[in-house]
């Protein structure tokens, strides 16, 4: 085994950085990388870290100091003559990673197959297993990312790219760069909205490790009178009328015609949900009668006991607003899945920054409307914008990039993104019987975890409670996702709630149900396929949707028939004995190769 020669001194680096930290300092090491230029030599950590005599020793990421460390890179150094990266564990340096080395490319990936050539600890990165929350990128960030990071806050930026290019990742440092550097920010305060509570336990660390002060909020959480989020909307018809626009005018038109002063939001809108002529009078030109229809709501007992919808919190935030009670405003706002903002969602956030960011990708779009041009969500912020691009997958797999594109209709709106990984290979399909669709999936998920994967067993929604229920009465273990319970080996999640979350394997229980034809399945399929970045199981009983249908074989026999099958010509050929395997063996076996590769690796290191 070798050692950088460096090490005893990075070593002596870092116990020196950590004798100046206040003692309240978290666990975190204070520094992950340094850089040399010109202008000398610097270490870059989370945070500033000075001497006794106020002379700098680490300098905080989001200083114009640590530039360099981020602009440069193995293929266009400038005039950095080392970047290293500094991996510590327990207060010990145990790897350092130089992607430049005397001002040339160092230990950087092969060049192959026109990826892009990146630092070898961003594939080492890549390789870690899933742990429930986003995986930290500060000491890696690339160089297009930090340029993306670093826009102008005023205004609207908007951070496109494909599943698992770092839009979120990318999103998150912007605005702990914006809490440090941007006036505005720093002034008015900085908010991080996220879809749902789900993915807010994902990213929650990321900011507070950061040291970046920001309100993180989910959608349903912007409001914050009395109700809380105690529903959903079966009908995604129902959402969308509610998401629509003319809810603004409707709401308008139910504040104008109030007669009891001092009525509050919530008896307002439970007023107008349960009462069709009062909705027919305010908006009989604004909505048809079916979607009239879908309003329609018996009023439960009191206002506490309503079931309260995402939707309808938003609602209750307009209701406020024009009732007189503004929202808190921001200096800036950065929006994670925006694609799926809905209109009346975009007014709410609009209504506490004008200044913001939003990453999204619109064929990700799993809200109950679709935006076809980021113009459609931000108009609502005002009249300019700008849209960049990150292009390189760190998540996906190639062969799952390849074969979720075939949900995408017209082969989706944004160019297929390079991606670093090749996972485990083709995704494996396995029909069972019925019944049998989740229970498998399971298992299998049970068995990948076993090896240390993190998985996601991905269920239509419609599905979710009852496969919940099973994993209750069978004793397995698995999260409940839809509560946010991300912290398990095996987590169940239904297909709507998978946006912006990452996993070792992903499990797919019957596609064709959450692909269920439409145009909004697809790109829920779509959205679930991409969340793995090693492998995808998929385990059906009936006929796979439109985009998978070639991957159709035969049910399998229970038992497998070994003395009918071709024995290997070769007992070398190990591919050929590999394919002889069940579909979950197999999957298993993957596993350890990979483990077992990655050991003798290390162990070459
Ligand atoms: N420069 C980087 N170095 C190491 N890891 C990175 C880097 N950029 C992104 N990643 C990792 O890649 C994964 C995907 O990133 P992220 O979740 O931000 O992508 P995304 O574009 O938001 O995906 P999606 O929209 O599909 O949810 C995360 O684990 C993230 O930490």
């Amino acid at each position: 085994m070798t050692t950088h020669p460096a090490l005893d001194d990075e070593q002596q680096q870092l116990d020196r950085s950590y004798a100046f930290l206040s003692d309240d300092a978290p666990d975190l090491p204070p520094l992950f990388g340094r850089v040399d230029d010109a202008g000398g030599s610097r270490y870059v950590g989370r945070a500033d870290v000075r001497d006794e005599d106020g002379d700098t020793v680490v300098v905080a990421w989001h200083a114009p100091e640590a530039g360099a460390f981020y602009q440069a890179c193995a293929t266009d150094p400038g005039g950095v003559t080392l970047k290293r990266v500094v991996t510590v564990s327990g207060r010990q340096v145990i790897a350092l990673h130089d992607e430049i080395a005397g001002g040339a490319a160092g230990d950087v990936s092969p060049s192959r197959d026109q990826r892009p050539v990146v630092g070898k600890v961003v594939v080492a990165a890549l390789e870690q297993f899933r742990t429930g929350a986003i995986a930290d990128a500060t000491a890696t960030l690339r160089p297009e990312q930090y340029a993306i990071i670093r826009e102008p806050g005023p205004g609207i930026l908007v951070i496109q790219g494909g599943p698992g290019t770092g839009k979120t990742i990318t999103a998150l440092h912007r605005a702990a760069w914006l809490a440090a550097n941007d006036d505005g920010a720093r002034a008015g305060g900085l908010l991080v909205v996220v879809p749902n509570a789900t993915l807010r336990a994902y990213v929650g660390d990321v900011l507070p490790r950061l040291g970046a002060a920001a309100v993180t909020a989910d959608v349903a959480s912007l409001y914050e009178g009395p109700a809380q989020l105690r529903g959903r909307d079966a009908r995604p018809e129902a959402a969308r009328v509610k998401g629509s626009a003319v809810m603004a005018m409707v709401l308008r038109r139910l504040v104008e015609s109030a007669d009891r002063p001092g009525e509050t939001p919530e008896e307002l809108l439970r007023g107008l949900y349960g009462d069709p002529a009062l909705l027919e009078r305010l908006a009989d030109d604004l909505l048809k009668a079916g979607q009239r229809d879908v309003l329609y709501r018996e009023p439960a007992g009191s206002a506490d006991d309503e079931p309260w919808t995402v939707d309808d919190l938003v609602l209750l935030d307009e209701l406020a607003h024009l009732l007189g009670r503004p929202a808190r405003r921001y200096g800036h706002a950065v929006v994670d899945e925006a694609q799926n903002l809905s209109p009346m969602q975009a007014r709410a956030i609009a209504r506490r920054s004008r200044d913001v960011t939003l990453a999204g990708d619109l064929d990700c779009s799993t809200g109950p409307g679709k935006h076809d041009d980021w113009s459609e969500l931000t108009g609502y912020f005002g009249s300019e914008s700008r849209e960049v691009t990150l292009s390189l997958g760190y998540r996906v797999p190639r062969p799952v990039v390849e074969l979720s594109r075939r949900q995408l209709a017209g082969g989706g709106v944004l160019e297929v993104a390079d991606s670093l990984r090749d996972g485990l290979g083709t995704p494996l399909v396995r029909r069972v019987d019925p019944g049998d669709e989740a229970a498998v999936a399971i298992s299998a998920g049970e068995a990948a975890a076993g090896t240390g994967f993190k998985v996601g067993v991905v269920v239509a929604p419609s599905r979710y409670d009852e496969t919940l229920r099973y994993c209750q009465s069978a004793g397995i273990k698995a999260g409940d996702g839809r509560e946010g319970d991300l912290g398990q080996a095996v987590t169940l999640l239904p297909a709507d709630l998978v946006n912006g979350l990452e996993f070792d394997a992903v499990a797919l229980v019957e596609p064709a149900e959450i692909g269920d034809g439409t145009e909004l399945g697809r790109r829920l399929l779509y959205v679930a396929m991409t969340r793995c970045t090693q492998s995808l199981a998929i385990f059906h009983a009936t006929a796979l949707p439109a985009g998978m249908e070639h991957l159709e074989r035969p049910a399998e026999p229970r038992e497998p028939e070994v003395e009918h099958r071709p024995r290997p010509a070769r007992t070398e050929d190990l591919v050929d004995l590999f394919k002889l395997l069940r579909d979950d063996d197999r999957m298993l076996v993957e596993v350890l190769i990979r483990r077992l590769l990655r050991d003798s690796l290390e162990r070459e290191d």
